[in-house]
């Protein structure tokens, strides 16, 4: 069955085409994210959900989202989704982090443009037969401070922008590196530098904790007197109110703003005063960045739905179109060390470390590391995938260690999990044969060579004659076919474990009888519900 995508917001009909081209099913109502009940009542027939920023995807919706697998932006902020409340859940939350970021940059250099020389003011005069020439003394550019907030990939092209217009170019960005800073030809600085030397002000940071309110009174009294600001990027980071105040009192002499508190701004503090410049989140809306957005949004969302392939999610590592089928078995074996860790574990899990060892080790183990929590995890939550396993392997404590070394021994490439309990630890290490399929080849520190399938048995045993025995005995009078057994031992005489790979589940009162053998330690029935395990 085709996957089904909904797109909620008003996105480039180009995403329509390129999500019916690719094999996907798709609905176009771009009104829908404005109508929360609706789109409750529809969400959970959808597979995909393609937004851009009017569409609220709260916990509410994601719980009703039943299929839903992943969620688009078309655009840049994803402060419009609950990612954790995403990410519980299993959902995918991508977003397009290059398409509209020279819109934006521009954007925001028009800005700066409209507030120096007071543009949108001027033309309602002139237009209104005034022409008061005397009333608009605007100011130079040129040679003036810039001062950049947040110099990611936005703040990096208006940095650009402002030393081709001969601007003195500074920035404020705990994670823009010296480097980065002498390529771009701007100063690093610190924050109360940038508010003392800056004559204009532009913001490019996401809205965080850290960010939210990042212009206020007391930043506001810091800056220099007649500073002109600009926010292309989210509404919250100024206090509106607070920014109102010092532009009536003069000491802000003017401000450019496409972003608000809240939106769609029908009021605001701002709205009224000389010289600020205001326009409705236009900050992307170019012909050029729809494109861009839609036609990405649409590639990203098609590919992980047909193929597997992961790109930039914020919250799961991504897996290229060309890396997802050599990946994909090594996932699976993962997922079955996870699991089979997973089931033979029966306290809490304090730790658990990965190692990665041979050509596996230059794959993209992120990925492989999730889906190994994944395994782990689902022997107590059934909801739970690559994507939700991390985040739930953290609010459960557990400690996460991943090492690669990238020479193999015997096998090309292998993965070992050890699990550390309070009481134990616990490893089993596997590698993918040729046929692409998931085998067991270490238990305990104990070699063997074992098939997965979907039910299976593990017994630990001392190492007695008549155990394989009383396995075939037990298991054929309750008419149990054991399709594959596997053994191993420490040293002749010492510990010994047994795999089983069986046709069907072994009840209870069967492993019951296995378990009443004075040699027996434990018999634990396994299950293994991944794509490729043979049953
Ligand atoms: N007005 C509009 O229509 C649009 C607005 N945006 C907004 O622009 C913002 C920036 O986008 P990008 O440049 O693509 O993001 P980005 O992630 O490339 O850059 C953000 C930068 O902010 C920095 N940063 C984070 N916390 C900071 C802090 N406390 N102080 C200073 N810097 C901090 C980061 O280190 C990073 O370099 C986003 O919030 C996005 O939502 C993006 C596109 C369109
Ligand atoms: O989709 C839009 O118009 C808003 C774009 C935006 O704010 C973003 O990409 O973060």
């Amino acid at each position: 069955m085709a996957p089904r995508v909904l797109v909620s917001d008003k996105l480039s009909k180009t995403a329509v085409q390129i999500f019916a081209g690719g094999g996907v099913e798709v609905d176009y109502m771009p009104d829908l994210g404005k109508d929360k009940d609706k789109l409750l009542e529809v969400i959970g027939q959808y597979d995909g959900l393609a937004i851009r920023s009017a569409t609220k995807v709260t916990e509410k919706l994601i719980q009703a989202a039943t299929r839903l697998k992943v969620v688009g932006r078309a655009g840049i902020g994803v402060d419009n989704v609950d990612i954790p409340a995403a990410s519980r859940k299993g959902i995918i939350v991508m977003n397009t982090p290059f398409g509209n970021s020279i819109t934006t940059a521009e954007h925001a250099i028009a800005l700066m443009f409209a507030v120096a020389r007071q543009l949108p003011a001027a033309d309602a005069s002139t237009q209104a037969g005034k022409w008061e020439k005397n009333r608009f003394m605007g100011v130079e550019i040129t040679g003036k401070t810039l001062g950049i907030i947040g110099c990611g990939n936005i703040g990096a092209i208006v940095a650009a922008r402002g030393v081709g217009l001969k601007m003195r170019v500074i920035a404020f960005d705990p994670f823009l590196s010296a480097d980065r800073a002498a390529h771009l030809g701007i100063e690093k600085v610190e924050l109360h530098d940038l508010f003392k030397r800056s004559d204009f002000i532009t913001l490019h940071t996401p809205m965080t904790d850290k960010t939210k309110g990042i212009i206020d009174k007391a930043a506001i009294a810091r800056m220099k007197d007649g500073v002109r600001i600009v926010n292309c990027a989210r509404g919250g980071l100024i206090v509106e109110a607070d920014l109102a105040e010092a532009i009536k009192s003069g000491k802000v002499a003017g401000a450019g703003v496409d972003v608000f508190e809240v939106e769609p701004a029908t009021d605001s503090p701002l709205f009224g005063l000389d010289n600020v410049v205001c326009t409705p989140h236009l900050g992307a809306a170019t012909s050029e960045a729809q494109e861009n957005v839609a036609l990405q949004v649409a590639e990203q969302m098609s590919d992980y739905l047909i193929r597997g392939a992961v790109a930039n999610a914020i919250n799961m590592p991504s897996i290229t179109a060309e890396e997802a089928p050599i990946l994909t078995p090594f996932v699976q074996l993962a997922e079955c060390l996870g699991a089979f860790a997973g089931q033979v574990t029966e306290e809490a899990i304090t730790s658990v470390e990965i190692t990665y060892d041979g050509s596996v080790a230059a794959m993209n183990t992120r990925a492989l590391t999730s889906a190994a929590l994944a395994g782990l995890i689902k022997s107590q939550v059934s909801d739970v995938n690559m994507v939700s396993a991390p985040i739930m392997a953290k609010e459960r404590g557990i400690q996460l260690t991943e090492s690669r070394r990238d020479r193999s021994g015997v096998f090309d490439s292998y993965i070992k999990l050890t699990v550390v309990t309070e009481k134990q630890t616990r490893s089993v290490a596997g590698t993918v044969f040729s046929d692409g399929k998931p085998r067991f080849i270490q238990i305990k520190g104990i070699n063997l060579d074992a098939e997965v399938g979907r039910h299976m048995v593990y017994t630990t045993n001392n190492d007695a004659p008549g155990i394989i025995g009383l396995l075939g005995t037990v298991f054929g009078k309750a008419g149990v076919n054991i399709a594959n057994f596997q053994l191993g031992r420490d040293r002749p005489g010492g510990n010994a474990i047994a795999l089983l790979y069986v046709d069907s589940p072994v009840p209870e009162d069967v492993l019951d009888a296995v378990r009443a053998h004075k040699e027996i330690a434990s018999a634990k029935p396994l299950r293994f519900d991944v794509a490729d395990v043979a049953g």
